[in-house]
């Protein structure tokens, strides 16, 4: 079974309809130096984190600048799980992964994924842009992500361009550990549609 997990949820009432639709996590987006609907502080972050139920798991998405200043935040927010983004080079995920006390995912283009294997506790596999931001919005080659999960002994999670009318078919190409979308299911931007996380979460499932 594939999870899934909702990325960029910016208030109480949007973690109420993804809890609903029955995600298996949700990602809060704090101290990322680009433009996006999605970042908020590090107290609205954590206010979400604490009302998170039991079950479903917390992820802090971040860019650290400078890469010590991750412990900080995740201190801050007390999520699960951290997820990494930016330039940093594997032995510097590998370090930070040392340091924190939570598991780390990192998010890393195609191409680069061999170099992360197991420098982290997953590698969140996604259509970055060249600062490695997340929330393009934009779809990769799911056959080359394929090859990934077949090759790679980290576990994968496949982000970027999923919406909920193509992730039946990136789940059925790829078949990652779980899958991840932020802005494929906004009604607006930074504000989740309940209607579209339902019929992501059900057709990431593989129900129709
Ligand atoms: O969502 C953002 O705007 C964002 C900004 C900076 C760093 C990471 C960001 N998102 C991380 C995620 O995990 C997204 O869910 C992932 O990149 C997929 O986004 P999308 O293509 O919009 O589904």
């Amino acid at each position: 079974m594939t999870r899934v997990k909702i990325c960029g949820v910016t208030t109480r009432e949007d973690l109420g309809a993804v809890v609903e639709a029955g995600a298996d996590a949700i990602g809060v987006t704090v101290d990322v130096p680009v433009e996006t609907p999605r970042a908020i502080d590090a107290e609205r972050a954590a206010d979400i984190v604490s009302a998170t139920p039991p079950f479903v798991t917390t992820v802090l998405v971040t860019m650290p600048d400078p890469p010590a200043s991750a412990a900080g935040v995740a201190e801050r927010v007390g999520a699960d799980v951290v997820q990494l983004h930016g330039d940093l080079p594997p032995e510097g995920v590998a370090s930070l992964s040392a340091d924190l006390e939570s598991d780390v995912v990192v998010a890393v283009s195609p191409d680069d994924a061999p170099r992360y294997d197991t420098v982290a506790d997953a590698l969140l596999v996604d259509s970055l842009d060249e600062s490695g931001a997340g929330g393009t919005g934009a779809t990769h080659d799911w056959e080359r992500t394929r090859e990934l999960v077949s090759e790679l002994a980290s576990p994968v999670v496949l982000a970027g361009g999923l919406t909920p009318e193509n992730v039946a078919k990136a789940v059925e190409t790829v078949d990652p550990f779980a899958v991840d979308v932020a802005s494929g299911v906004e009604g607006q931007p930074g504000r989740k549609d309940p209607a579209a996380l339902e019929a992501f979460v059900r057709r990431a499932g593989g129900r129709p």
